[in-house]
């Protein structure tokens, strides 16, 4: 039976085979609404289907576009940017949500840059803003590990990767990102019940990630793109197209933070 590291293992080895790539440096998940902005990354990369890896599967979303791009970036460094994720609502098991970081992290790379589109319980974050992921809530009652692993999760979201973003962009705030297993949307009183808990962004991935990335030793930043207001801060219904309108409509914006700030990671 082939562990998730072990599969993690031959995913990076065929990686570095397809890429010619030995070892990756920072590993990017581009969520919901970010996809417009990888091309900021760079232009020299090997682009491949999610399904070229072993473990990997077909993107199942809108917006996720089952691909990966390794990118040299100008300043000389691997990038290993996931186009797609999978989600914990897909029921494809918690190990295909984490398989793309344990890869990552099997490939070399030393930090991870999680990104997401979600709902905003402030209502300052209108659509389009982008915020700092200060901590999470991890609502999924579940975990990517398994056993005896007792991780610490303290200083999860690397405050010296959210400095050097608010370097790049003084105007960032930050906030506390709740995971809902999805794939609804939440009802108001979840939203109002995410707030009374600490929580400032509701959404339906990224906590299960940044998990088995911390397990795996790596540095991670979290950056949420507030796509809609949540439930019930608005009187306005959801949509997933609205999510994706949002993105496209900030993908110049989350370009450019991505591209000054990957360089300075
Ligand atoms: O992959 P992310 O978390 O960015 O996608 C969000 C959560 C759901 O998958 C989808 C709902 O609109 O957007
Ligand atoms: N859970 C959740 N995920 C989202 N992704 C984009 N918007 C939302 C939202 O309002 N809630």
């Amino acid at each position: 039976m082939t562990t998730p590291y072990e599969l993690a293992k031959d995913a990076a080895a065929v990686l570095a085979a397809k890429t010619g790539v030995e070892k990756h440096d920072i590993a990017l998940v581009l969520g919901s609404g970010w996809l417009p902005a990888v091309d900021a990354l760079g232009e020299d990369y090997t682009e491949l289907a999610t399904t070229d890896l072993p473990g990997f599967s077909a993107a199942a979303v809108a917006g996720h576009s089952g691909k990966i791009r390794s990118i040299r970036s100008a300043s000389g460094r691997n990038l290993l940017v996931f186009l797609s994720r999978t989600h914990y609502y897909e029921g494809k098991g918690v190990e295909a949500v984490v398989h793309p970081v344990r890869t990552a992290a099997a490939a070399g790379c030393s930090t991870i840059v999680l990104t997401n589109g979600c709902g905003g319980l402030n209502p300052a974050w209108s659509p389009g803003t982008p915020v700092l992921i200060r901590d999470h809530i991890n609502l999924t009652a579940t975990s990517p590990l398994v056993g005896a692993n007792f991780v610490d999760l303290t200083d999860l979201y690397s405050a010296r990767l959210r400095g050097l973003a608010k370097s790049v962009d003084a105007s960032l705030d930050e906030g506390v990102y709740v995971q809902f297993p999805g794939p609804h949307y939440e009802t108001p009183a979840e939203v109002k019940m995410a707030g009374i808990l600490g929580g400032d962004l509701v959404g339906m991935s990224t906590t299960l990630e940044a998990i088995a990335a911390r397990e795996a030793g790596m540095e991670i930043l979290g950056i949420s793109l507030v796509t809609n207001l949540a439930a019930g801060i608005s009187d306005q219904p959801l949509d997933h197209s609205e999510v994706l309108e949002a993105g496209r409509a900030a993908a110049a914006r989350m370009g450019a933070l991505l591209g000054d700030l990957v360089p300075q990671i």
